[in-house]
């Protein structure tokens, strides 16, 4: 039996001396836990200078905790009471267990800097406790005689002790004193006994380590009193710790204990300490192996559990040799050492080693921490032209009106005057903070990364619409997978061609499927969890659930049904942060970390952005206001399609804003229409409703575009550009946008956080598939105006032939419109380039902007502006026949059918608002005859 587990025969617990993140996340900790029958863990000063100081582990969270105005002390407690709190949640089913005696625990030191101070270490005791919130959390407070009366009152407070640095048997004794006085403080105050633990830590190698020494130099001198001498070297600390043991027993066993007993007082059980060999001339396991004992703990350094699991020799063996030891202690005297004298020394120069290395760590916070609140956000460069006047305008009435203040201070009269649109912002505010919140859930979700490779997953997907899903779709295309990752895929439609393709290229039975909704009542995802739940379920049977993953709000239905079936684990969301403001919480974030991003970072940076936004206090300049002042006013003044311009590495950043924006300002006839993916060209082809915007890296020339930007710029059009450090300084650009699009929303003074019209579509798609339901297909709504080669046309504008519908629809264009293709079709680089032909000649042609958008993606995004917005656009919406359509399990219809409701649905939402639409039906090959219909556009 592996010497680990075996010493539990013995009524002895090993906990480990030991704490740093890595642990916590990687793995390591659980695993001791769970098969080396690990109870506790026991932290102090030292420990964490070595884990945080001596390490990067901790820096994205200091630079984080730095950015939102943390003190050094402040930031040192928030990473010591996290860690300890993830370690406390690890042992938690140990210490609920039956078989609990008393371990579970897990041990924070008050501040070393308290050694002498009574009132000092009551304070920070209490305040620990609180802050740390767990049960099985223990204090750990110095056995100096200050420290002595705040043990009695803290235990008297109903708060777990672990009493440290104790030398000598004297103070040991006292030590138990005041447990007892204080569980006896607590009974007389008509409180509970139970359940409060205590353990005495017994200091032992650092003995040796003193002593040694001295019986040496007498041995080397010989005689009597050197072969004295000689026989006692190395038996010092050992003899201690029996006789601390006898007393112990004797301590509790008597009529005082027994009336706290009989209260239902657990003993404060002996812990021996500083039980790693100092010393090379002895057996690394001294300090275990010969202090084995029932009722005993011994808190154990990574490196000699490894030993003892290795060649451990368990026995009860505390108890032998008394007499040896009580004959070390009684003749000491004899050789002029004092043993009172030098465990004082100890307790002082115990003091002395916590409070060095934490005097070092504290520097080392101080340097990261002042270094971290110097360092800029991305630069952005306004150049506006004859605009800027009239932005500088808005700029100044905002900051006149403390706008700043007032958006930190969720003043929703900032956006809209009626009551009900002002609690719907107040109510959607959440993600202004959520940053800092998930910087507190980092180690959760590394945790869970690593939970799912040891679980051996090899791949995951993604599934949900709309804000769920655009940051993953960022992240997969900004950054390569990080070393420790994942592939991933993301399905955010309901094209067959698309989901067959996704299944076809993962491992079933190896892949994690997310379902992300917020809302968890979101059609499309609760589709493709059905889909591949059967999948599974054809696979691994009951098993099936191990699959999956949901990200949802608390309490959504999705919720139930995710726990029933058995999810892997279900992350609940924020419901006050909106699904388009929620790149940086669990949406985002779980995602990115299985991918093997690192998310602290990525939170760094947006914080990063926070505090320039002016979220803790006064700030020269808002980036994010001042982006959104802009935009706004552009917006107001004609020029409200934000054309982005990225490099290729970020064209899926595109989608993301689209969402953002669109779907937040896009509405009440107003807003922003984000334009991407549109090549750039020259500056005689645009009108003038552009503002172009740059989002690209610091240090890439990318000149293609920037050449073409500068034209642009010269002729007049408004640009912004945004350069970034790298894909991680993301975590700035979604916080700033997001403020922005709040921002520009307040200039139009409107409510960016509701998407008002998006339900039509919805409406119209679930009235079409309960048609479906009843009679077996979509219904024929409306006659063509033309068919031609296997392609048919559907539109309100009438014409000879495919060339003469075409050229009677695009006639409508005036100048400040747009085109907006919507493709339900299965994505393919064939087809897109088929679209953004069609784009580049409709733009050269026309003059108007263009956007395109894969259906039913963009009805989570654009679609929101398509039917909100100012009544500018063209649209034109392609279909085909569902080539590969693909059977839902337990629905009456196929992916395929659902898609063309869906596409029909918002057909008809289009036509309520009336707005100038053509369908384009391309048959059985899209491809094919996507290319017939570009054959068919007149040229001129
Ligand atoms: O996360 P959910 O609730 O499934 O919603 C997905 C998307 O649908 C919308 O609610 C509306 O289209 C978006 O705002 C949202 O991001
Ligand atoms: O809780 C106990 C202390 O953390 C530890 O055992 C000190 O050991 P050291 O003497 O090796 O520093």
């Amino acid at each position: 039996m592996n010497p680990l587990v075996a010493i539990r025969q013995f009524d002895q617990s090993l906990w480990l001396d030991f704490i740093s993140r890595p642990i916590l996340i990687n793995g390591k900790l659980q695993r001791r836990i769970a098969d080396e029958a690990l109870r506790g863990v026991t932290s102090n000063p030292a420990i964490f200078a070595k884990s945080i100081g001596d390490s990067a582990d901790y820096d994205s969270a200091i630079k984080a905790l730095a950015l939102q105005g943390k003190t050094t002390d402040e930031i040192y407690t928030n990473l010591a009471v996290s860690d300890v709190q993830a370690a406390c949640d690890l042992f938690r089913p140990l210490y609920d267990g039956a078989d609990n005696s008393s371990d579970g625990y897990v041990s924070l030191e008050v501040s070393p800097t308290l050694v002498n101070d009574t009132e000092g270490t009551i304070e920070e005791g209490m305040r620990l406790w609180q802050t740390v919130d767990r049960p099985n959390v223990m204090i750990k407070v110095p056995a100096t005689l200050e420290g002595l009366p705040a043990i009695r009152r803290l235990i008297a407070e109903g708060i777990n002790v672990n009493v440290t640095l104790i030398f000598g048997l004297e103070r040991y004794r006292l030590v138990t004193e005041a447990f007892l006085a204080g569980l006896e403080d607590r009974l007389q105050a008509g409180l509970p006994v139970a359940r409060i633990d205590s353990v005495a830590s017994f200091f032992l190698s650092r003995i040796d380590v003193l002593i040694d020494p001295m019986l040496e130099k007498i041995a080397a001198e010989g005689g009597e009193k050197g072969s004295l001498a000689e026989g006692m070297v190395g038996e010092v600390a050992l003899s201690s710790a029996k006789l601390a043991y006898q007393m112990y027993k004797e301590i509790f066993a008597g009529s005082r204990w027994e009336a706290l007993k009989a209260q239902g007082a657990e003993t404060q059980r002996l812990l021996w300490a500083s039980t790693g060999n100092k010393n090379p001339k002895y057996d690394d396991l001294k300090y275990v192996e010969n202090l084995i004992g029932p009722k005993t703990v011994n808190t154990v350094p990574v490196e000699t559990l490894d030993i003892f699991r290795e060649k451990g020799q368990p026995a009860n063996r505390l108890e032998e040799g008394l007499d040896k030891a009580r004959e070390v202690l009684r003749r000491l005297p004899e050789l002029g050492i004092d043993l009172d004298e030098q465990t004082n020394f100890l307790e002082v120069d115990g003091a002395k080693k916590f409070n060095e290395p934490f005097g070092k760590l504290m520097q080392s916070i101080d340097i990261k921490r002042t270094q971290a609140q110097g360092q800029a956000v991305v630069p952005m460069a306004t150049r506006l032209g004859g605009y800027q006047a009239a932005v500088d305008k808005k700029i100044e009435e905002l900051n006149d009106k403390n706008f700043t203040e007032g958006f930190w201070e969720k003043k929703a009269d900032l956006w809209v005057q009626d009551e009900a649109g002002q609690q719907s912002i107040r109510s959607f505010m959440g993600w202004l903070r959520v940053a800092e919140t998930m910087v507190g859930r980092v180690s959760e979700i590394e945790q869970f990364v690593n939970e799912v490779k040891a679980a051996g997953f090899k791949h995951v997907v993604v599934m949900g619409m709309g804000g769920s899903t655009m940051a993953p779709i960022v992240f997969k295309a900004a950054f390569e997978q990080g070393e420790n990752g994942l592939p991933m895929s993301v399905l955010d439609t309901t094209d067959p061609g698309t989901v067959r393709e996704i299944e076809a290229s993962v491992p079933l039975a190896e892949t994690l499927f997310i379902v992300a909704s917020k809302s968890g009542t979101t059609a499309e995802p609760l589709a493709f969890g059905d889909y591949f739940y059967a999948k599974l379920k054809e696979l691994k049977g009951d098993k099936a659930g191990e699959n999956f993953v949901a990200i949802t709000d608390p309490g959504s239905k999705f919720v139930t049904d995710a726990t029933a079936a058995n999810y892997r684990r279900i992350f609940l969301n924020f419901p006050e942060v909106g699904g388009r403001f929620s790149a940086l919480t669990y949406f985002g974030l779980v995602p990115a970390a299985l991918y093997g991003l690192p998310i602290g970072e990525i939170l760094e940076r947006a914080i990063r952005m926070m505090r320039a936004c002016g979220a803790y206090g006064s700030s020269e300049r808002n980036p994010g206001l001042e982006l959104g002042a802009a935009l706004g006013v552009l917006a107001e003044l004609g020029r409200d399609k934000l054309t982005l311009v990225v490099p290729e590495k970020l064209s899926d950043l595109g989608l993301w804003l689209e969402q953002l924006i669109a779907e937040s300002t896009g509405k009440e006839g107003k807003g922003i229409l984000p334009v991407a993916g549109e090549p750039l060209g020259e500056p005689g082809i645009y009108g003038q409703d552009r503002v172009f915007v740059y989002v690209g890296y610091q240090g890439e020339a990318d000149e293609a575009n920037t050449t073409k930007l500068k034209a642009l710029e010269q002729a007049g059009h408004p640009t912004i550009t945004i350069l970034m450090d790298d894909a991680l300084d993301l975590g700035q650009e979604f916080y700033r946008w997001e403020v922005a699009t709040a921002v520009a929303s307040a200039v139009f003074g409107i409510n960016p956080f509701d998407q008002p019209n998006v339900q039509a579509a919805k409406t119209a798609t679930d009235g079409l598939m309960k048609v479906v339901e009843e009679q077996g297909s979509l219904p024929e709504k409306s006659q063509p105006v033309a068919s031609q080669d296997g392609v048919t046309y559907y539109s309100a504008v009438q014409g000879e032939g495919a060339a003469e519908v075409l050229k009677a629809f695009f006639a409508q264009a005036r100048p400040g419109d747009f085109l907006c293709l919507q493709a339900y079709l299965t994505e393919s680089s064939a087809v897109s380039e088929s679209l953004q032909e069609l784009r580049a000649r409709v733009q050269a042609q026309y003059h108007i902007a263009t956007t395109s958008g894969y259906g039913p993606r963009f009805l989570h995004s654009t679609g929101q502006y398509h039917k909100g917005g100012p009544e500018t656009g063209l649209f034109v919406q392609f279909t085909d026949d569902n080539p590969n359509d693909l059977a839902l399990p337990g629905r009456s219809y196929t992916f395929g059918t659902f898609k063309n409701a869906q596409a029909l649905g918002d057909l008809e939402a289009l036509h309520s608002y009336n707005r100038r639409t053509l369908r384009v039906h391309l048959g059985a090959d899209a491809e094919k005859g996507l290319r017939t219909m570009l054959a068919a556009l007149p040229t001129a």
